[in-house]
């Protein structure tokens, strides 16, 4: 079917090819309703094209499907072609459009896969990101001529005490990270994606996530993660934009080789397995304690509401700090990193059990930042030693990914380090 969108198939008014590109990035797509009608959620759009991709500062969705690829194209000709092709598909697909408009032959396969075509857009926005793979193998071997421009920032990260990785949860050399408020519309833009990419490249592993674990606005409540606590309570929130400029976007000049990345993002993602049963265990007091709030308001410990200052001088009775020096809190906070801030973007998970009847689940923890080696590395080095939190937690995931700015209108994803 040829140009057919989904909305249009449900005959909503405005669907179809005359929605053009009209999505706003953080807000609401202009042809999805008359001025004097708010849209439903279903029907928000985000845009495609713009300064940075969308998906890092737009407001959380509740769902998440993260994949990364193996590139199996040994050119620098098709590595182009393909992310021409996953530009053209995504774009799409964030207008709620199907993933092609080529017109499908009875006798061959559907252009599309078809399982969002009764859905709206539902918020839909795919990020895209570069592995450190993607511009050296395991060798040290330039793999497609981009290697004089790698970022000083990707690399992989390095191990960090406590880590039980699974190789078959880490790396890739791409990363899409589809995020919408239906899950059947983020795993079709990446079950398309991976259809579009056959004989290029192939799904290394994928990552569902239910519920997010993270505010990016001020408009959105805090949620709570599987422990039961607010989370996301002192994110980086959109609305404030000197923080994200100096935490989030990479700057101009930052890396002059890697010039390609200015209007940027490094992502780095982590599988974070929760001790759920053990948790359920432990005392309200003893949980409190190890995130350093209050489970009910999210609260600092040393006092005063949710949104208030932690105070990490402040003392009780035996003169132990209120927030202890263990706690989640304390070790995360800015004032304890050297001013350091990160964009957290991370949602729930839950993959079965284990044999003895114990969840699978955890945080998969997602977090955009400027510059890894100063916003992450240390932070995530420091909890590991000494964050009483860790106890409950196992590191079974990771990766980093250098995200590239935003897509000129016509343009394609990453096409500032095939032209700089
Ligand atoms: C290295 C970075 C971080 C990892 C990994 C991480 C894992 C993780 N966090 C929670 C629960 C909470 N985290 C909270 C705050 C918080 N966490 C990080 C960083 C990492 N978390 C930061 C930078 C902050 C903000 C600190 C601050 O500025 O005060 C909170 C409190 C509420 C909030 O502010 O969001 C909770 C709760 C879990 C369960 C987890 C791994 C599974
Ligand atoms: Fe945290």
């Amino acid at each position: 079917m040829a140009n057919v969108s989904r909305r249009g198939m449900l005959g909503f008014a405005g669907g179809g090819a005359a929605l053009g590109a009209a999505g706003f990035a953080g807000g609401w797509g202009a042809s999805h309703a008359a001025a004097d009608e708010k849209p439903s959620p279903g029907e928000r759009t985000y845009d495609f094209f713009g300064e940075h991709q969308a998906g890092i500062v737009t407001p959380a969705q509740d769902r998440l499907y993260f994949a990364t690829f193996d590139v199996t194209a040994t050119t620098r000709d098709e590595l182009e072609s393909l992310l021409r092709a996953w530009s053209l598909a995504a774009e799409r697909m964030m207008r709620g459009e199907t993933a092609s408009d080529e017109a499908t032959a009875y006798d061959a396969p559907p252009a599309d896969t078809g399982e969002a075509e009764d859905l709206p857009p539902s918020g839909l926005t795919i990020t895209f990101g570069f592995g450190p793979t993607l511009f050296r193998d395991e060798k040290g071997k330039d793999r497609f001529g981009l290697a004089d421009k790698q970022p000083k920032e990707l690399r992989e990260l390095p191990h960090f005490p406590a880590d039980k990785l699974d190789p078959r949860r880490s790396g890739g050399d791409i990363a899409v990270q589809a995020c919408a408020d239906d899950p059947q519309v983020a795993v079709h833009a990446i079950r398309n994606l991976s259809r579009i990419a056959f004989g290029l490249a192939a799904i290394r592993w994928a990552q569902l996530g239910f519920g997010r674990t993270s505010s990016t606005s001020t408009s959105q409540a805090t949620p709570r993660n599987l422990f039961g606590f607010k989370d996301g309570t002192a994110n980086i929130k959109a609305e404030s934009r000197d923080v994200v400029d100096d935490h989030v976007w990479v700057g101009r000049g930052d890396d002059p080789k890697a010039d390609w990345m200015a209007g940027g993002s490094y992502l780095v993602a982590r599988r974070i397995t929760m001790h759920l049963e053990t948790w359920d265990r432990s005392s309200l007091r003893e949980q409190e304690a190890i995130i350093g709030r209050d489970r009910p308001e999210g609260a600092p410990l040393s006092g005063g509401k949710e949104f208030d200052e932690p105070k990490f001088d402040v003392k009780g009775r035996g003169g132990e700090p209120l927030i202890a020096k263990n706690s989640h809190v304390f070790l995360a906070h800015p004032k304890n990193n050297g001013g350091a801030q990160m964009l957290r973007r991370g949602y729930n998970f839950t993959d079965g059990n284990d044999a003895l009847g114990r969840l699978d689940a955890g945080l998969f923890f997602l977090a955009y930042v400027r510059r890894p080696s100063h916003q992450y590395i240390p932070m995530q080095m420091r909890m590991s030693r000494e964050d009483a939190l860790m106890e409950y937690l196992k590191h079974t995931g990771s990766g980093l990914f250098a995200v590239p700015p935003g897509v000129p209108k016509g343009g394609f994803v990453g096409q500032q380090l095939f032209t700089s």
